[in-house]
């Protein structure tokens, strides 16, 4: 499933599953206790019963070896992530386990499927008050079992909570849904000050993954992830609203067939003057890699000779000043410009992001460029729909400095605003796509279509944090745009890519490696 879904989209679906009369809410509690149970004893084998990973057969005895064997704590909280958790306790109880439970909140406040699952534990056994224990109480505990808040939290955790959370840092710890301290919308703290320590081993959710498992703090703080299906799979969201993980858009686009190098695009990539040519560089490599026809580096005369020293494939050619690029626009043939990888500050410069804008042409704009759109609302008033900006978080907050305040303000009350909304706003005002970069890239149009490219879990490439990366990702996305991938496509695809080819390498990456994994990326996705 490639949805990421909010919480209020999560509620809908549920709501619509309820309403056909296909489940109620209670099989829909019993299945997510499930489907954790059988996450922990598949991630631990050794923590499972003699018959095996599944709750429970319908038919079963314990050995009397396994009564008692293990031992969980299971943390409530006063609402359906609460009723999950008394459905855990009692199959892991029916599993041998002693178990504890504790609840914050009042039993009486449960809402009906939660306080149907309490009446079914005290059948079995004890329900503590959370606020009545002592931090001591909490030490130790071979297994904690976090059924606190879920995707209900939007607001800072109440102190008897964040206090019980911060004694079991050090304890195993196992989040239904998410871990409690973390907004299911945004992947931030619900807490600050909460220190970063203390991350579960494993957070089991259901039907999708959420943001918050992929945005800002959400991947080191859920430990591995696991999606379980709960039966809702014929329930949608409305395309529009909904987020995807990126992937690579019709790879088949990227064959050469049997066109001319024209017929594959023309990229032209804008430099800095002398000694500042290796961003521009690095970018021309990745675009031509990513199978651009032709790719051509235009820098200042005096630059020439060195970056000619450093090109074969790529071409060159001597861009002083915005007339002398007006001039080279005349060849209908170049169709994806980049600009601003080691580009400078200057007038030049400046009149160059003009002209780049006024020529219409798919333009994806980076580095200096952002900086230069930041500091004149004239130039960022002739964006349109076919350029791509590539901000990471430091020239997001200088081209947006509203919206960058909005998304890092402490949650004090819902609805949560996350790096998707930041995103989708950004994209609206500056009427282009954004790609707003880090290990959960989002990428949005003005429109609201939106992916995030999470480099996170099982595609974790912290390498990718080398110099020169970025300006091999603009690279890529020019590429694509060349190739006549949308804009939102090219990004979407560049981003992927960009994580694929850091994988393929691994340890060691520097940006020059990265153009050169395309190949075999390329060839694997094609294979498969
Ligand atoms: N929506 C679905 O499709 C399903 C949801 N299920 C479970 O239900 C959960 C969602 O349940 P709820 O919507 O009841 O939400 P939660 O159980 O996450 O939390 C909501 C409750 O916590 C209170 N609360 C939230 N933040 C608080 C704070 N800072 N201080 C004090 N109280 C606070 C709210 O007032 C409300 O009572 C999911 O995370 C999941 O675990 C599952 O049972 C299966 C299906
Ligand atoms: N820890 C990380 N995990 C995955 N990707 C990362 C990480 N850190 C940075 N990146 C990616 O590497 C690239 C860095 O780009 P940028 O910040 O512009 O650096 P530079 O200007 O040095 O090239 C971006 O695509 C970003 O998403
Ligand atoms: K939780």
């Amino acid at each position: 499933m490639t949805e990421v879904l909010t919480a209020a989209q999560m509620r809908a679906i549920e709501t619509a599953a309820i309403a056909s009369g296909d489940v109620t809410g209670l099989e829909l509690m019993e299945r997510a206790g499930r489907g954790v149970v059988s996450a922990i004893f598949e991630e631990w084998p050794e923590l499972a019963p003699s018959w095996g990973p599944a709750p429970k057969p319908p038919e079963y005895f314990l050995q009397d070896d396994e009564k008692g064997k293990h031992r969980a704590v299971v943390l409530c909280g006063p609402g359906n992530n609460g009723g999950d958790g008394f459905v855990v306790a009692r199959l892991l109880f029916a599993a041998g386990w002693d178990v504890e439970v504790f609840l914050y909140g009042d039993a009486d406040k449960l809402p009906p499927d939660a306080k149907a699952n309490y009446a079914r534990w005290l059948e079995l056994g004890r329900v503590c008050a959370m606020s009545a224990c002592t931090s001591e109480r909490w030490v130790g505990q071979p297994l904690v079992i976090d059924a606190v808040f879920g995707i209900g939290a939007c607001r800072p955790l109440p102190d008897t909570v964040r206090n019980v959370l911060m004694a079991t840092v050090n304890c195993p710890r196992i989040a239904i849904d998410v871990p409690s301290m973390l907004s299911s919308d945004t992947g931030m703290m619900l807490s600050p000050m909460w220190g970063g320590v203390g991350a579960a081993r494993l957070t089991v959710t259901f039907h999708t993954r959420k943001p918050g498992h992929l945005l800002e703090a959400g991947p080191e703080n859920c430990g591995k992830l696991r999606v379980v299906d709960i039966g809702l799979g014929r329930f949608a969201v409305a395309h529009q609203a909904h987020v995807r993980l990126a992937q690579c858009h019709t790879i088949g686009a990227l064959g050469k067939g049997n066109g001319h190098k024209y017929s594959h695009g023309h990229a032209f990539i804008l430099s800095g003057g002398i000694a500042k040519g290796g961003a521009a560089r690095l970018a021309a490599r990745g675009a031509l890699r990513i199978g651009a026809g032709a790719v051509t580096v235009g820098c200042p005369e005096a630059a020439l000779v060195e970056n000619a020293t450093q090109l074969n494939a790529v071409m060159l050619t001597s861009v002083d000043d915005a007339a002398a690029f007006e001039g080279i626009l005349e060849d209908a043939r170049i169709n994806a410009l980049c600009i601003g990888p080691g580009l400078g500050l200057g007038a030049r410069e400046a009149a160059l992001v003009g002209t780049v804008l006024e020529s219409g042409r798919a333009a994806v704009l980076d580095a200096d460029a952002l900086t230069l759109l930041a500091r004149d609302a004239g130039l960022f008033a002739k964006l349109h729909k076919s350029c791509v900006l590539t901000p990471h978080a430091g020239e997001f907050a200088r081209l947006f400095p509203d919206i960058a305040d909005r998304l890092n303000a402490p949650a004090t009350k819902g609805p949560a605003y996350s790096k998707v909304d930041a995103a989708r706003e950004a994209a609206k005002r500056a009427g282009c796509v954004v790609l707003f970069k880090g290990p959960d890239t989002v990428i949005s149009d003005p429109k609201g279509r939106c992916s995030i490219n999470a480099s996170v879990y099982a595609r974790a490439a912290p390498w990718l944090a080398t110099a020169g990366s970025g300006d091999v990702l603009a690279g890529f996305i020019t590429g694509l745009l060349a190739r006549g991938f949308a804009p939102q496509q090219a990004a979407e695809s560049g981003a992927w890519l960009h994580t694929e080819c850091a994988l393929k390498f691994g340890p060691g990456l520097i940006a020059e490696d990265l153009p050169e994994q395309l190949p075999a990326v390329l060839r694997a996705l094609e294979a498969s």
